[in-house]
């Protein structure tokens, strides 16, 4: 039998960079296999952009170590297995897309054909415009043929849509997704909720340089609280019931005028579970928190307890 797992895409150890006084990445470790779409959320410098530089190989950790397809970051970058979409990535102005993407690839040893590229990065239909007089999201789309072109296995992208409109992001994203579909792994920090929460298989959550959640959007809100409201149709005490199953009494409001109950708690199916079986009320409503609501919990919680 082979037992030789493929390492891992991105392999961060116990990462920790500091500028100065500042620590901007606070004993980091965060393994990313090989075909993940990772989502690498949090507000403004929260460490996003210093973790992915370490990753690139543009800068050092000062503690801890990163392996990127199990080789240093550099070397993996000079290998051509990782691509990048940056925030401010220099483009020229005065040339084409075309004449970019031919100029950028000669840098290469090898690349994949430019027609492909420019297919793959849907640019074709703008391929003689001037960079500069290209949108927003026509640039993003040069900068991820760019990304491209030596066919990294690995695509890093900060905060590749920031600055377009719906519609922009919207393509840009169904162009990812079938990067993503092809086995690629996809790293990419964000501030939109939405978008983490659409197009990642796992988010990593990020405040003050450190990771304070990660999994899927859902494993994030699940211990958050749900309100279940249900009208009471039994002669058993409502409060007196709640409780029985476990719910504290401050979780719990009863309306004796409508019937109404309100119970407050992350456990909400459990609790609906019972309450149905039981047959003890109707009109069941359960009022989950929006990711907008999860990731606002989250990164309070950790203000207050990170001095
Ligand atoms: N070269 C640098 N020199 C000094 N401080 C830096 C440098 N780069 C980043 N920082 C600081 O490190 C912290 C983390 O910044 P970083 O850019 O990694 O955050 P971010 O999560 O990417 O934020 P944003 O979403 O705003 O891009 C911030 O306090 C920032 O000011």
């Amino acid at each position: 039998m082979n037992i030789s797992a493929p390492p891992p895409a991105i392999a961060i150890d116990a990462v920790t960079k500091r500028f100065g006084d500042l620590t901007a990445v606070k004993n980091v470790s965060l393994t990313i296999h090989q075909g993940e779409v990772v989502a690498l959320l949090g507000p403004n410098g929260a460490g996003k952009t210093t973790l992915l530089d370490m990753v690139l190989g543009f800068s050092e950790p000062n503690r801890g170590a990163i392996r990127v397809f199990d080789r240093a970051p550099k070397r993996a970058a000079s290998e051509g297995d990782i691509g990048a979409v940056l925030q401010d990535g220099g483009l020229l102005d005065d040339l084409t897309v075309g004449e970019t993407i031919k100029m950028i690839a000669a840098c290469h040893h090898r690349h994949l054909p430019i027609h492909e590229v420019m297919q793959r990065a849907d640019v074709t239909g703008f391929a003689t415009r001037k960079v500069k007089k290209c949108s927003g999201g026509q640039k993003q789309r040069l900068r991820f043929a760019l990304a491209l072109l030596t066919n990294p296995h690995l695509l890093i992208l900060d905060e590749p849509t920031a600055g377009l409109d719906a519609t922009a992001r919207k393509d840009f994203w169904a162009t990812m997704h079938a990067e993503a579909k092809r086995g690629r792994t996809i790293v990419f920090a964000t501030h939109y909720l939405r978008e983490a929460d659409d197009y990642a298989d796992r988010v990593v959550l990020m405040r003050q340089g450190q990771v304070i959640a990660d999994g899927s959007v859902d494993d994030m809100t699940a211990d958050l609280q749900r309100t279940l409201t249900a009208q009471w149709i039994s002669d058993v005490d409502p409060v007196a019931w709640a409780v029985s199953v476990g719910v504290s009494r401050d979780q719990i409001t009863y309306d004796h005028q409508l019937q109404r109950l309100q119970i407050t708690t992350p456990d909400t199916d459990r609790i609906a579970g019972h309450l149905l079986s039981a047959g003890l009320i109707r009109q069941l409503t359960i009022v989950q928190p929006g990711v907008e609501e999860a990731f606002f919990t989250m990164t309070q919680d950790s203000q207050e307890v990170t001095p």
